[in-house]
């Protein structure tokens, strides 16, 4: 199909075909250009090339959509896209999701992330995140969003140690979502897999009456293929625990619970919140003897974390709303007589401590919170409950720079410094990456 060529001044229309020179990266791993003053939000290219693109949504007047066509001149970080399945240069609508930033130098993927989180905190945190003196702006971004271990060395291939592949009701056949749809894309591999994953993935098979097909490949036990019938809401694997080794400690999961996808991103997590409380400790700012949080909890990796830290000693109560991850938390902090874990959903459970006599909230008052909540952030309600509960530090894990940003503008609002800020890429050839905010009350 041709399209027409839109000249300069014209207003834009789906279908026309621009030439963008692409500028920078949008939260959510889209690049971004402008067009007679528009912002054009385009995929597929990376900042600093030319390209030509079809316009894909014009129905905003601040802002258009488009998609590369053609890549005028290419930056030096294009690559062959590391899964074949997933390339660019498939129409979107034909090609694997899950790998949007494959097409990328890893080093230059860490530089997009750090960009990302850098304009997010800007923009929706109110901080500015600045080079040190006589410090190069592109390496202090080089530094802020750190590679997981082994990595480089793999160009960032067989990390991942869960994945979920999806069935097409109609024909049984098994195989990622697309790129920007829920169709079914049939894989002959899977590159951002580990071998354990590899081996037991039943691509090329039909699975009719099965609607999800969970990969988990975990780093203590054998790989488990976990099924989800169509029509049902029982979540497969809620009853079957895997053993997953965090540096030489042991952990139980369920199966089809929550763990984190990179086989290094436990230890990296745990090492990461370990050593935030061990600074905290040593500027006498921890007590271990207070109300300290672990919100969102899972299986207790993080509350295990600050207990690194803070010896035997600790008090910490691991809250999370999942039952089963609470008896995981349970099993694998027992050797901690001062750790509880309960079963509760976040607000809630922090609605009712506010609610407690005196000498609890100042137990809570002295305490350290660690939060590591889903994509949507802690978000507006549970950020306002911890301001009114006032912990002495706030230990925050997000996986969305700007749900991390607005907390951050919120909790700086409320007297709270910012003191650290580490990223992690812990999802490689995708746009998204893990970062670790400390807060102190002022
Ligand atoms: C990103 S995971 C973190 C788990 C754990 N900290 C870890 O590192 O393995 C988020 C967890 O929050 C739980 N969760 C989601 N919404 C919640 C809520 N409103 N209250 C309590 N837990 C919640 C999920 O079940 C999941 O286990």
């Amino acid at each position: 199909m041709a399209f027409p060529d839109t000249p300069a001044g014209s207003p834009l229309e789906v279908g026309a075909e621009i030439e963008l020179d692409v500028t920078g990266i949008a939260h959510g791993g889209i690049s971004v250009a402008r067009h007679d003053g528009r912002v054009v939000f385009v995929s597929d290219a990376i900042p600093g090339e030319r390209v030509r693109a079809r316009v894909t949504d014009a129905k905003k007047k601040s802002f258009a959509r488009a998609t590369t066509t053609e890549v005028i001149e290419a930056s030096a970080d294009r690559r062959d896209h590391v899964w074949d399945a997933a390339s660019v240069a498939l129409d979107p609508e034909d090609r694997a999701g899950g790998a949007e930033f494959g097409h990328i130098a890893l080093d230059r993927q860490r530089l997009l992330k750090a960009e990302v989180l850098t304009d997010a905190m800007r923009r929706f945190g109110g901080v500015e995140l600045a080079a040190e003196e006589g410090e190069d702006l592109r390496e202090a971004l080089a530094d802020l969003i750190e590679a997981a271990p082994g990595d480089d060395e793999t160009n960032g291939l067989g990390y991942r140690s869960r994945v979920r592949l999806h069935v097409d009701p109609e024909t049984g056949a098994v195989g990622p979502y697309a790129a920007r749809s829920r169709r079914i894309i049939s894989v002959d591999s899977l590159p951002l897999a580990n071998a354990g994953i590899a081996q037991i993935a039943p691509l090329g098979d039909l699975m009719p009456g099965v609607a999800t097909v969970d990969l988990v490949a975990p780093s203590a036990d054998d790989p488990r293929m976990l099924l989800g019938m169509a029509g049902e809401r029982t979540r497969a694997g809620a009853n079957d625990a895997v053993q997953e080794l965090v540096e030489d400690r042991g952990f139980l999961v369920r199966a089809g619970g929550f763990w984190q996808v990179h086989r290094e991103a436990p230890a990296l997590l745990f090492t990461a919140v370990r050593d935030a409380v061990s600074d905290l400790i040593e500027d006498g700012r921890f007590d271990p003897a207070a109300g300290n949080l672990d919100l969102y909890g899972g299986a207790g990796l993080l509350a295990a974390a600050v207990a690194e830290a803070a010896g035997p000693g600790l008090k910490i109560t691991s809250i999370e709303a999942e039952g089963a991850a609470t008896d995981d938390a349970a099993e694998n902090l027992s050797e901690l007589v001062g750790a509880r874990a309960l079963t509760a959903r976040v607000d809630r459970h922090l609605a009712e401590l506010l609610q407690s006599a005196a000498p609890v909230r100042d137990r809570l008052s002295r305490g350290t919170v660690v939060l590591d909540p889903p994509r949507s952030g802690a978000g507006g309600e549970v950020t306002a409950q911890l301001i009114q509960l006032a912990p002495a530090n706030i230990v925050y894990v997000a996986c969305d720079p700007v749900a991390l940003a607005r907390d951050t503008k919120t909790l700086r609002e409320a007297g709270y410094e910012l003191t650290s800020l580490r990223g992690f890429d812990i999802f490689p050839h995708t746009h998204h990456f893990e970062t670790l905010a400390v807060f102190e009350r002022a």
